[in-house]
């Protein structure tokens, strides 16, 4: 219901629980000092970069069906020779402790939970994508007296960016492919487990399109799952990616008995897993063979961008972990003979506020002037194709390199389904199951669930419209969005 609610635009009104508890339920037991008091996401997110396994949720497959619920009931075998230790000097994860001596038992249902942000599987799908997706807090953050203008600014944004958004996914085919990959992904990733004699039920959960993550929820509430990992497929945490859909989680978590019971470990990032890092190194290495003069081609890292406040007020720890990110990939390539030049820069940015730099598209065209000729795009904030590999880098930025002066473009696929990197994600679930604890035991959540008035929300709706509306086509708000947005 709340997942079809979304999808048509209505009011949603249960994920609203004030954003200071987040940094209840979510964690943290220690460094959790607030470095902007205001900002209500920074204990929250600070919290979560200051440790590397939270407490909290889970989602499926399908959009009803946990790939594995032929294997329901069945008896669940041993696990303690799973357990691989943390990889040395990278793993972030110290937790091989307690579950490592128990087995899984018959009673032992495991959940994995699979994050990711969805995307619009059709052209009609485009706008209210693009509805859910600035409807939420994490990606438009309005200042508090200004929040019961998200859903009009919403729609009215979504509107607007909905035709330039169409035209990028017409040309990648009519939609997003992150549904089907990640479902690959979902079903790799319970192979691998079941080579390690873990049984797991997969679930899938989108946060702005089909299947939501509120449905995988109520399917892990169904299946009675016992124990549960959460993994988000973003290597590097963000408030917007990572921390939206961690959100979610909690909000509905802590308004549910059976939920804010249940044992559950979230593994905020995992950029730093030799796993990841070897993956992405081969990834690239054998992209380089593809040129004539290997040694001569620039490696240019194209990450996601975020806005500069996102870093700089609310605490984001994206960009720092970015850096983290491209330095260790490089150490590896490094450690192989491998010194090619090397660069980062954020690409994707949208609306009329500044974003991480430097900017793709302006590095693109520098490069050029500096006289580089080889160049390999390197996606390095998500792990599956999507509309800004595939429309984004492989056609606009591959025809501003060429006109500025590069010659030999080459792109590095996105991770995908590779065997090392899903065997790595596999290891990461077995290393996170004995940390996994229950809401309830660490939040003392009182199960309050905001009122909703639906008279006070028609008046707040129609305010609301008519001040974005004022905003929006007020001169300077109006080129900027002329140049930035559309
Ligand atoms: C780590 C990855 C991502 C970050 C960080 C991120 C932040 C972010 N994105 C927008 C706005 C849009 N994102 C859109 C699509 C989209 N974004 C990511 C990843 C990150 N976003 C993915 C995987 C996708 C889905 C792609 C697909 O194949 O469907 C879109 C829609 C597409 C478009 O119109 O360009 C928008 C808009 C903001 C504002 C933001 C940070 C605040
Ligand atoms: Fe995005």
């Amino acid at each position: 219901m709340e997942a079809a609610s979304i999808a048509a635009g209505l009011p949603q009104t249960r994920l609203t629980v004030a954003s200071h508890k987040l940094s209840r339920f979510f964690l943290a037991p220690s460094n959790s000092s607030s470095k902007v008091g205001s900002v209500t996401s920074v204990s929250f997110l600070e919290s979560l970069s200051a440790q590397t396994s939270l407490v909290l949720t889970a989602s499926p497959i399908e959009k009803a069906a946990p790939i594995d619920a032929g294997s329901r009931g069945r008896k669940r075998n041993v696990v303690a020779q799973s357990f691989a230790a943390p990889s040395a000097g990278i793993c972030p994860f110290d937790r091989t402790s307690s579950f490592q001596s128990q087995s899984q038992t018959a009673e032992e249902k495991i959940g994995l939970l699979l994050l990711n942000l969805g995307g619009p599987e059709t052209l009609q799908d485009v706008q209210p994508f693009l509805f859910n997706l600035f409807a939420d807090p994490d990606i438009i953050r309005l200042p508090r007296p200004f929040q019961f203008l998200q859903k009009p600014l919403a729609q009215l944004i979504s509107v607007l960016r909905a035709p330039k958004s169409k035209v990028g996914y017409a040309a990648i085919g009519g939609g997003s492919p992150l549904r089907k990959i990640t479902d690959e992904q979902a079903h790799a990733i319970k192979d691998a487990l079941q080579a390690k004699d873990v049984s797991v039920n997969v679930y899938v959960g989108m946060r702005y399109w089909y299947p939501f993550t509120e449905e995988a929820i109520q399917q892990i509430k169904k299946d009675r799952i016992t124990r549960l990992v959460v993994l988000p497929l973003y290597p590097q945490f963000s408030i917007s990616t990572t921390g939206s859909s961690l959100r979610i989680l909690e909000n509905t978590f802590s308004k549910d008995a059976y939920l804010s019971r249940l044992p559950v470990s979230v593994i905020e990032s995992w950029y730093k897993r030799q796993g990841y890092v070897k993956s992405m190194a081969d990834l690239i290495e054998k992209e380089l063979q593809t040129f004539s003069k290997p040694d001569e081609v620039m490696i240019f890292f194209s990450a996601h961008g975020v806005p500069v406040s996102y870093v700089e007020v609310a605490g984001d720890p994206y960009k720092d972990q970015m850096e983290d990110c491209i330095y260790l990939i490089m150490q590896e390539l490094k450690a192989r003979g491998v010194y090619n030049d090397h660069t980062l820069a954020y690409q994707s940015r949208v609306g009329p506020v500044q974003w991480l730099k430097p900017y793709t598209d302006e590095v693109l065209v520098e490069l050029g002037k500096k006289g580089v000729k080889s160049l390999l795009a390197v996606p390095v904030s998500f792990v599956s194709e999507h509309i800004e590999t595939l429309e984004e880098i492989d056609m606009e930025y591959r025809e501003l390199a060429l006109e500025s002066g590069i010659e030999s473009w080459g792109r590095v696929p996105a991770l995908g389904c590779t065997s090392s990197f899903i065997t790595d994600l596999a290891d990461a679930v077995v290393e996170a199951l004995p940390s996994a604890k229950a809401i309830a035991a660490s939040s003392g959540s009182t199960g309050e669930i905001d009122n909703y008035d639906p008279f006070r929300y028609a008046i707040k709706l129609l305010f609301g419209s008519v001040l974005a509306c004022v905003l929006l086509f007020s001169p300077k708000m109006f080129v900027a969005f002329r140049n930035q947005l559309l």
